[in-house]
C-alpha cells in the first residue's frame, strides 16, 4: 500500500477562525494524519478547539485555510452537494446526544443514511452490525424505549452502516454512567480491531481516550502533544499540567 493509501484522514496546515469585532482563532495551522484501521483520541482544555478540528475533518465545517482530505479527496474542491454526499457514504458520526429520529424505529435509524443517499443497503454487511451491536431484538423499538447505551449502540451501527472509511465521535460517552461508557468504547474498539475501521473521537475523559491508539491533546488551536497509546494516568498528568500552565497565564494575563 502507499502511504496515502493507509491515511483515512489528512488535515494539512488547517486553520480556523471566526469573524465578528473580535475575531477567535479556534485551529491554527493544525496538521494531524488518521491512519487507517486505528482510533485516535482528540484531548485538551476547553475551548482548545477539539470540536472545531472534529467538524473541518468531517466536512461538516470548511477551514478558513488549509486543506483536508478523506482518502484521496481533498474536501476543499467538492461543491456542498458533493461534501454532503461524501458525509452521508463515507463518513460516519457519534454524537454525545447520540442524534436519533424519535419516529423512526431503531432500524429505520440504522439505514437512514443509505436512504437519504440513495444507495441500496448492502443486507450482509448490515445483519452483521447489528450482530455486532448487540441489537437484533430490539429493530422495531424506537429509540426513547431504549437506554442511553443502547441509543448509542444504535448510532454506532448508523454510523457503520455505510461502511464509511472512518467514523467520528463527539463525546460519545459524556451522556453514558461509567459501566454503559466501557461497553460502547469496547464496542468501538472492536470495530477498529475487528473490522479495520477508523475512528476519530474527541473526549475529556482520559479514560475514554486510554482505549485509542493514540492521543492528540489541543491547547489555543495547536496540537502540543501526539502520545502513542498512553495509559489513562499518563493522560490525565499531561491535562493537568495544560490546565496548571493555563491558570498560571490567565492569572499572569
Ligand atoms: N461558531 C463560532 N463562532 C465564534 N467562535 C466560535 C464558534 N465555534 C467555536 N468558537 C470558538 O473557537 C474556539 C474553539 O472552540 P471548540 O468548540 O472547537 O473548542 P473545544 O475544544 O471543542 O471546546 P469544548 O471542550 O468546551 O467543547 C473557542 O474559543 C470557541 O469559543
Amino acid at each position: 500500500m502507499s502511504p496515502s493509501a493507509e491515511i483515512a484522514v489528512s488535515v494539512e496546515r488547517v486553520s480556523r477562525s471566526y469573524g465578528g469585532d473580535q475575531p477567535v482563532v479556534a485551529l491554527a495551522g493544525v496538521d494531524a494524519a488518521f491512519r487507517r484501521g486505528t482510533a485516535t483520541a482528540v484531548m485538551g482544555p476547553s475551548g482548545s478547539g477539539k470540536s472545531t478540528l472534529l467538524h473541518c475533518a468531517a466536512g461538516l465545517d470548511r477551514p478558513s485555510s488549509g486543506r483536508v482530505r478523506i482518502g484521496a479527496t481533498d474536501l476543499s474542491a467538492l461543491s456542498e452537494k458533493a461534501l454532503t454526499e461524501l458525509r452521508r457514504t463515507r463518513v460516519g458520526f457519534v454524537f454525545q446526544a447520540f442524534n436519533l429520529i424519535g419516529a423512526l424505529t431503531v432500524e429505520q435509524n440504522i439505514l437512514l443514511p443509505s436512504r437519504l443517499s440513495g444507495h441500496r443497503p448492502d443486507r450482509a454487511w448490515l445483519a452483521e452490525v447489528v450482530e455486532r451491536v448487540g441489537l437484533g431484538d430490539r429493530l422495531r423499538h424506537r429509540p426513547a424505549e431504549l437506554s442511553g447505551g443502547q441509543q448509542q449502540r444504535v448510532a454506532i451501527a448508523r454510523a457503520l452502516a455505510t461502511r464509511p472509511e472512518v467514523i467520528f465521535c463527539d463525546e460519545p460517552t459524556g451522556a453514558l454512567d461509567t459501566q454503559t461508557a466501557a461497553e460502547v468504547l469496547s464496542l468501538l474498539r472492536s470495530v477498529v480491531d475487528d473490522t479495520g475501521q477508523t475512528v476519530v473521537m474527541v473526549t475529556h475523559d482520559p479514560v475514554a481516550a486510554s482505549y485509542a491508539d493514540r492521543v492528540l491533546v489541543l491547547a489555543d488551536g495547536r496540537i502540543v502533544h501526539d502520545m502513542p497509546q498512553p495509559g489513562a494516568e499518563a493522560i490525565a498528568e499531561q491535562l493537568a499540567r495544560l490546565g496548571r500552565r493555563q491558570t498560571v497565564a490567565t492569572r499572569e494575563g
